[in-house]
């Protein structure tokens, strides 16, 4: 047998070694880390990647939560996560050890294919010095009597609203459409959402809500998974349905965040009254002419459209998730009905004050508990946390860089900690204030955990409570809302199965309550709030 000439023996270790050297070391990075949080065994390459269904995968992590206990860690290719199933541990690692579980990892898609520009300044990613600077900025707005300045505004078109669905039941999902975006725009650029519709068209509000549901299936870390296996990113366009989907999302993303900014711009010279002193970019505006500004006019329309982003959608899909709720459980609807007209009887809910109505708050945040929105952990709205630095938690070792999330879905249907966690039952918050079954506590535990916890929990989790609970107030004094057929609140039937738990479309009726003449005055009422308002 003839012998490979030496050279050629040299350059053939010389090319199997650069060939087996990434793949090697491939291999070695999907393995556990040592005194990692303990989890289903890996397989070399992929981790637990294989073991994660990319549908309801809340059930396989709950079924975990019960084999590993209060915190477990997986491996998704090379990548550590770590899952805490236990509350009081998101406590101490969220709330108390905040400074190394405060950042965020930028979604590989995102940052280098949606909004390159946003790789700091995008709300739901940046890191901890531009997440400071959105804090101060937004803090006067969304928390505290900044929040009750908009109330008025919240409460005026909710109002119009009821006049739609008075008019036209049957489409009530698309009103609650426009309604989802008309605080955060009062909010950002002081206008109401009908100057967007004038100038750019009812197609704007379509547009943003096709941004809106490319983002999230984008965003899914199990399809496309180029965050675990990166060699996929350099995959061609024609075989990635993604490169292909995300100048898409781009495109409306960004028409939607400079459409704000400039009507915000504009919203100065059209409307002189409170929302333009309130708003975020005629207050930002202000600051660049007096040349105090923290940001540039790119930096900050990601800054506001990130913002938007996180309010709008949320609060749609949430909002819907309310009324499904109401609509299966009449006994409770009946109830917050009874403490809605016991306040304001036969007026419509005005000067709402939200302490006068706990029943109708224990509905809402009820809703949030049953269904939590980002349930799929490691979907988008997981906003999982990156380690700022090697951590020993509960005897365990996290690496500096992992992503650590909370596990929603288990939290809140924890039955060592929820009598009945899998119905639908406001009454247990007045049982105890967050929900607990008899004899339960602890410590730092909080009603809901689907804003998460700590220095990043959501910012906008007030806003979104007192627009709902405005919302629902009036809906509930104007109308019933009935079951058109059967409803299906089902878990797995009844709801979407992948990256963030929403219903499926569903019908009710939304039976009149009030005289068409009340329902006409309060809208005509609503209008003229809405006109002094804006100073016109
Ligand atoms: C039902 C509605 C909403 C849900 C379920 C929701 C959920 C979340 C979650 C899970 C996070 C990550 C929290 C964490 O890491 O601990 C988050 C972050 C955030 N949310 Fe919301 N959100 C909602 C509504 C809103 C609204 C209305 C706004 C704005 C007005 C908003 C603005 C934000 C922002 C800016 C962040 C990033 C905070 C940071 O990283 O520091 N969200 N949200």
């Amino acid at each position: 047998m003839e012998r490979p000439a030496p050279l050629t023996s040299f350059l053939t270790i010389i090319f199997s070694s650069i060939l087996l050297y990434p793949i090697a070391r491939w291999f070695l990075t999907t393995r556990r880390p040592s005194n990692f949080p303990p989890g289903p065994r890996t397989l070399p390459g992929l981790g637990n990647w294989h073991q994660i269904p990319r549908l309801w995968s809340h059930f396989k992590l709950d079924e975990w939560a019960r084999e590993y206990g209060p915190i477990m860690g997986l491996k998704m290719g090379p990548t550590n996560i770590v899952i805490l199933n236990d509350a009081s541990l998101v406590y101490d690692l969220f709330v108390k050890r905040a400074t190394s579980f405060n950042d965020r990892q930028t979604p590989y898609i995102a940052e280098h294919h949606i909004l390159p520009e946003a790789r700091q300044s995008y709300s739901l990613y940046m890191n901890n010095d531009y997440n400071s600077r959105l804090r101060t900025m937004t803090k006067n707005t969304l928390v505290g009597s900044g929040l009750a300045n908009l109330v008025p505004a919240q409460k005026a078109s909710a109002t119009k609203v009821l006049w739609k669905l008075f008019q036209d039941p049957g489409e009530w999902s698309e009103h609650l459409k426009p309604w989802a975006l008309a605080s955060p725009v009062a909010l950002m650029s002081g206008a109401p959402i009908e100057d967007f519709v004038q100038d750019y068209g009812k197609q704007w509000i379509d547009d943003y809500y096709l941004s809106q549901q490319l983002w999230i299936e984008l965003l899914d870390p199990l399809d496309p998974p180029v965050d675990i296996l990166p060699v996929l990113r350099w995959v061609p366009a024609w075989l990635a349905h993604w490169k292909r989907k995300a100048p898409v999302a781009r495109k409306y993303l960004l028409n939607a965040y400079h459409g704000l900014v400039d009507q915000g711009k504009k919203s100065m010279k059209r409307h002189g009254g409170s929302f333009s002193q309130l708003a975020l970019i005629p207050k930002w505006l202000r600051q660049q002419e007096s040349g105090v500004t923290p940001a540039d006019e790119l930096d900050f329309t990601v800054f506001m459209g990130g913002l938007f982003d996180a309010s709008a959608g949320s609060t749609y899909m949430s909002l819907q998730t309310l009324i499904l709720a109401l609509a299966a459980h009449p006994q409770f609807q009946r109830k917050a009905q009874a403490e809605i007209d016991g306040v304001f009887g036969e007026s419509i809910p005005d000067k709402i004050d939200l302490a006068k109505l706990p029943y109708l708050n224990a509905c809402v945040s009820e809703s949030q508990r049953w269904r939590p929105l980002g349930a799929y952990v490691l979907g988008a709205f997981g906003l999982p946390r990156k380690v700022g630095q090697d951590e020993e938690v509960l005897g365990y070792q996290i690496p500096k860089g992992s992503l650590v999330m909370l596990n929603q879905w288990s939290i809140a249907h924890d039955p060592e900690f929820y009598d009945t966690p899998a119905e639908y039952n406001p009454e247990r918050f007045f049982r105890d204030p967050v929900g607990a079954k008899e004899g339960v506590s602890q410590v730092g535990r909080k009603a809901v955990y689907t804003f998460g916890a700590g220095r990043r929990e959501c910012l906008g989790k007030e806003f979104y409570f007192q627009n709902a609970r405005i919302a629902m107030s009036q809906v509930l004094w104007a109308f019933d809302i009935v079951p058109d057929g059967p409803l299906d609140t089902d878990v797995t039937t009844g709801f979407t199965p992948a990256v963030v738990m929403m219903p499926k479309p569903f019908k009710v009726k939304f039976v009149p309550r009030r005289s068409e003449g009340a329902l006409l005055e309060a809208k005509l009422a609503a209008d003229n709030a809405m006109r002094e308002i804006l100073g016109q």
